[in-house]
């Protein structure tokens, strides 16, 4: 049997600035890594993060609940130009200064989509991309009543929101019409929608088979 190796505490010693825009920054992140090693890293931030604040952002899974509808899933796409093509996303956005993240996910989903819905759930803070960036996001699970009359006939709010077409797909065939969307158009969906999606079609379709269930 090998003896065990020694490890270290990994942990971040500098960080320093090597390109800042209005939006995003570069950093050279100077580490020490699990074998004591001082290493270097190249992270990319947000420069609106806002001190105290829980995420960057929000990102909205919204579902519309209508009489003699089925329940469906609000999703925005829109031109991504580090993309440089449309995506498929759940509504999402920047909270803003003493903007708690439930209140965040209410007025962007209501921005973006002109939907009205009520908070119930929240995932905690959680990483997007940690190879490249600090950049953070709390899901927020939102329910719309669709029979609302505020809810009948959604406008969304002038200005950027212009360019986000809001399309409606329902929950129990999300997978399905999520890749029906990507075979008929250039457009990539965003990694949280898929797996969601994914997730969904587990449980509507072989929910004995979901691995809590086979114990
Ligand atoms: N990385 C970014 N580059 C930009 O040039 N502009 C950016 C970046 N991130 C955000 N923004 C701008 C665009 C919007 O005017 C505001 C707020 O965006 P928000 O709606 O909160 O978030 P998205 O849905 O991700 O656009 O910030």
């Amino acid at each position: 049997m090998s003896s065990p190796k020694k490890t270290t505490e990994p942990h971040v010693v500098k960080e320093e600035v090597l390109a800042s825009g209005k939006w995003v920054k570069l950093e050279k992140t100077t580490y020490v890594d699990p074998s004591g090693s001082t290493r270097i890293w190249e992270t990319a931030k947000r420069t609106t993060r806002v001190a105290g604040t829980a995420a960057d952002g929000v990102g909205i899974i919204a579902l519309l609940k209508r009489t003699l509808h089925k329940d469906c899933v609000v999703m925005v796409k829109q031109f991504r130009p580090p993309m440089g093509c449309y995506t498929l996303e759940f509504p999402a956005g920047l909270i803003d200064e003493n903007e708690s993240a439930e209140a965040a996910a209410l007025r962007e989903l209501k921005e973006e989509t002109g939907y009205k819905g009520e908070v119930v759930g929240i995932t905690p803070v959680t990483c997007l991309d940690p190879g490249l960036s600090n950049c953070t996001t709390q899901i927020v699970i939102v329910h719309i009543n669709g029979d609302d009359i505020e809810n009948i006939n959604p406008t969304q709010q002038l200005g950027k929101y212009k360019f986000v077409e809001v399309i409606l797909l329902p929950l129990d065939e999300f997978q399905q019409k999520i890749d029906e969307l990507l075979q008929k158009e250039k457009i990539v969906v965003d990694t949280k929608v898929y797996v969601y999606a994914m997730g969904m079609s587990q449980a509507f379709f072989k929910p004995r088979e979901l691995p809590v269930l086979k114990q």
